[in-house]
């Protein structure tokens, strides 16, 4: 059985007072749900976020991680780092990571490889650019991106993996692909991954849509049965958006 999950990404947003601020309102509002609800603060905050959240079922995770174990790699973070302060989730894949640090599908497969051999979690975000779906391409475009990244993976590796389907001309543009393009294209996931693996792999992995989900659009976007959860930026960072968008799940 999938899991609903929903998670906040907040980017390169919120020092930490406000990290601190944030979740302790966040902690404090939390409603009843069933969903696991995860936030995503930068790295220099993640220890003390964990810390925050002790007491809380609000799970920490990681923006991003390194492919290496450790190294000469100035600026970067690895997976026992993350797994030393409590962190067991990663986001890999984001398209800012593969738009503005050059992230392209071969390092994103050594990233896969090195998080699930530590046995981190991986968020694995794709999605197509808006020339692609002018262009009809939007589906070759997925197809490629999971292919490249993850399907070389051994079957049993999918019990680690949540994935996020990020149009990117949807990320913070406020322009949001309809419920029915997010129902369309996790379908489309599901069937390609039954295709590569099996129905029961691809009907137990969580699909996340991201890209301006909203207070007032969530429930019609999670109200479809392929879609299991979002993945939030800016309504992430106003705790009574972000809790709301939980509601909705
Ligand atoms: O990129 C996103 C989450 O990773 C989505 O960002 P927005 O919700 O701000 O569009």
């Amino acid at each position: 059985m999938r899991s609903k999950i929903v998670a906040g990404n907040w980017k390169m947003n919120k020092n930490l007072p406000e990290t601190e601020a944030l979740l302790t309102e966040l902690a404090a509002k939390l409603p009843d749900t069933q969903a696991e609800v995860m936030v995503a603060p930068t790295y220099v905050n993640l220890a003390s976020a964990v810390r925050t959240l002790d007491s809380s079922v609000i799970e920490v995770i990681a923006q991003n991680m390194h492919f290496a174990e450790s190294g000469a790699y100035t600026g970067e973070i690895s997976a026992d780092m993350l797994l030393s302060i409590g962190v067991d989730t990663a986001i890999i894949g984001h398209s800012e990571r593969r738009a503005y640090f050059g992230e392209t599908d071969e390092i994103l497969a050594k990233k896969v490889v090195t998080a699930l051999g530590k046995n981190i979690r991986v968020m694995f975000c794709f999605g197509e650019e808006l020339e692609d779906r002018k262009s009809d391409n939007h589906f070759n475009v997925v197809e490629s991106q999971l292919k490249n990244a993850l399907f070389s993976l051994e079957a049993s590796a999918w019990s680690k993996i949540v994935l996020a389907y990020e149009p990117v001309w949807a990320i913070g543009t406020g322009e949001t692909a309809s419920a029915d393009q997010a129902q369309e294209m996790h379908a489309f996931i599901r069937k390609t991954i039954t295709e590569a693996y099996d129905a029961t792999i691809a009907n137990n992995v969580s699909i996340l849509y991201g890209g301006s989900v909203k207070p007032g659009n969530a429930g019609e976007i999670f109200g479809k049965p392929d879609v299991d959860g979002g993945l939030i930026g800016g309504a992430a960072l106003v705790a009574d958006d972000f809790v709301a968008i939980i509601k909705a799940i």
